[in-house]
């Protein structure tokens, strides 16, 4: 510091800057050594942000009621918007709704507040409660207005006309809006036509979203007035992510920032700007992708696109030390149509039993094992696990057992030449923000530079 004193031009505000630049830097490696960045990595709707939000839950960092009320309002949008792609899905399922096979007679399952009745024939006597009168109302206005809706044969026409129209003008819902009754006979009388199951059944082919059972199975409880979505609502909503985002927690003394991104092929371009200084990377696969397109490109496997992405992943020069972690998840939604749904449709080089679930699994983690492992030098292990990331006990084991396996690479001490260029960058960011020209010509950024180097 002395020499720093006796050097000429060194001004007090020069030396203010350089003790402000030390600083920093200071507390730069600092947060460096402590800090260890997982990133989840994917393509769209492989499960990415489904297994980030386990983690909340998994270390006690509850949603808070804002963040609840953003999922009450995706449970609304996932069922009209869901059920409005199963209805456009038809004309390339080449499946046409027959107004007239029994429409309207439809009672939605397990209805405990009495709504059923309602539902089934739109009849004031049998309204399930003052709620609905004024459904019932607005229901028969919008009959006489839309003589569209009527036809020679009677209600049947009208009903599903209506019911159509309903879903697909459905609103967006405003902070603490019920969700409107008026929807709930027309979701629940389109869901069990069996036509429109019959797609959904055929989902694979129009990339229908795999929610929808879990939805409609407790449709009646969404609308009521008091519904907060409980833990598992909150697993099952689908919003795809755009851009990225970071979830912090304590993992030991390391804190561990979990980095989402969005998947799907318009995302990905922005996946570099979080590739530096990645301790692992989560890769998560869905199982139940093998036969299934892509919603942005319904000519695309999701499981080739998958493996294309792993490839890129594994052989990039960004990843060269830092550890891989595979999940092949959604095994529940895969357990249940690799029963008829075969394997070797789409993979035609899978020469194992049909049918078999634990033969697809081997399958699936030796070609992810040799994709990863392709080329000379020091190969690369990759550690796998079957998931279902809906399933908070399962997760809770499986990521005990990646933590436990994994804590000497996920706690390990970054490389020294992450951290170097970590010092580069910040060195610049400092110098770009003082205006103060003679810093850039000398001493106070060297001096910086090399008391960190000396440190480390
Ligand atoms: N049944 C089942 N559903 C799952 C599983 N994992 C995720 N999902 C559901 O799949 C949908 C998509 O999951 P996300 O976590 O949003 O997928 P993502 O990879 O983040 O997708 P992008 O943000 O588009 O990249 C959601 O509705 C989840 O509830 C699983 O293991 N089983
Ligand atoms: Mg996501």
């Amino acid at each position: 510091m002395g020499a720093c004193m006796s050097t000429p031009g060194v001004t007090p505000l020069d030396l203010q800057l350089h003790r402000d630049a030390e600083k920093q830097l200071r507390e730069t490696k600092a947060k460096l050594e402590s800090e260890r960045k997982v990133l989840l990595l994917g393509a769209g709707d492989s499960g990415k942000s489904t297994v980030q939000k386990q983690m909340r839950f998994i270390h006690n960092a509850p949603f808070t009621p804002d963040e609840k009320e953003h999922f009450r309002k995706i449970v609304f949008d996932n069922l009209t918007r869901g059920l409005q792609t199963v209805i456009e899905s038809l004309d390339d399922l080449k499946l046409v709704l027959d107004p007239h096979a029994g429409y309207a007679n439809v009672y939605p399952e397990g209805d405990p507040e009495g709504r059923a009745g309602y539902v089934r024939d739109w009849a004031p006597g049998e309204c399930g409660g003052p709620l609905l009168a004024p459904v019932f109302t607005q229901r028969m206005e919008m009959e006489r207005e839309e003589s569209a809706y009527r036809d020679a044969d009677g209600v049947i026409k009208y009903a599903l006309a209506m019911d159509l129209e309903l879903i697909e003008s459905a609103p967006d819902l405003v902070d603490g809006e019920a969700f409107p009754l008026l929807y709930l006979g027309a979701l629940s009388r389109l869901w069990s036509d069996p036509l429109l199951r019959e797609a959904w059944a055929r989902g694979n082919q129009a990339a229908l979203p795999e929610n929808l059972p879990y939805m409609f199975s407790s449709l009646s409880r969404f609308f009521a007035p008091s519904y907060i979505p409980s833990v598992q609502d909150i697993l099952q909503t689908r919003a795809r992510t755009i851009g990225i985002s970071e979830t912090t927690f304590r993992l030991g003394s390391k804190e561990i920032v979990l980095v989402d991104v969005g998947g799907q092929k318009s995302e990905r371009r922005k996946w570099v700007h979080c590739f530096q200084d990645v301790t692992s990377i989560l890769f998560i696969v869905s199982l139940s992708g093998y036969d299934q397109c892509l919603v942005e490109d319904r000519t695309a496997n999701q499981m080739h696109d998958a493996m294309t992405i792993w490839e890129s992943i594994c052989h990039s020069k960004w990843f060269k030390t830092t550890s891989v972690i595979l999940f092949l998840n959604k095994d529940d939604l895969y357990q249940e149509k690799i029963k008829t749904s075969p394997l070797r449709k789409y993979f035609p080089e899978y020469d194992g039993p049909s049918a078999d679930a634990a033969a697809g699994h081997e399958f699936f983690k030796t070609t992810f094992a040799r994709l990863a492992k392709r080329g000379k030098g020091k190969q690369r292990e990759v550690y796998t696990h079957i998931t279902t990331a809906t399933d908070t006990a399962m997760l809770k084991v499986v990521m005990a057992a990646v933590t436990a396996s994994y804590c000497e690479t996920i706690c390990t001490k970054p490389r020294f030449s992450d951290f170097v260029s970590r010092i580069l960058i910040s060195i610049f960011f400092h110098v770009c923000s003082n205006r103060d020209s003679r810093l850039t010509a000398g001493f106070p950024i060297r001096s910086s530079f090399l008391t960190y180097c000396v440190c480390t």
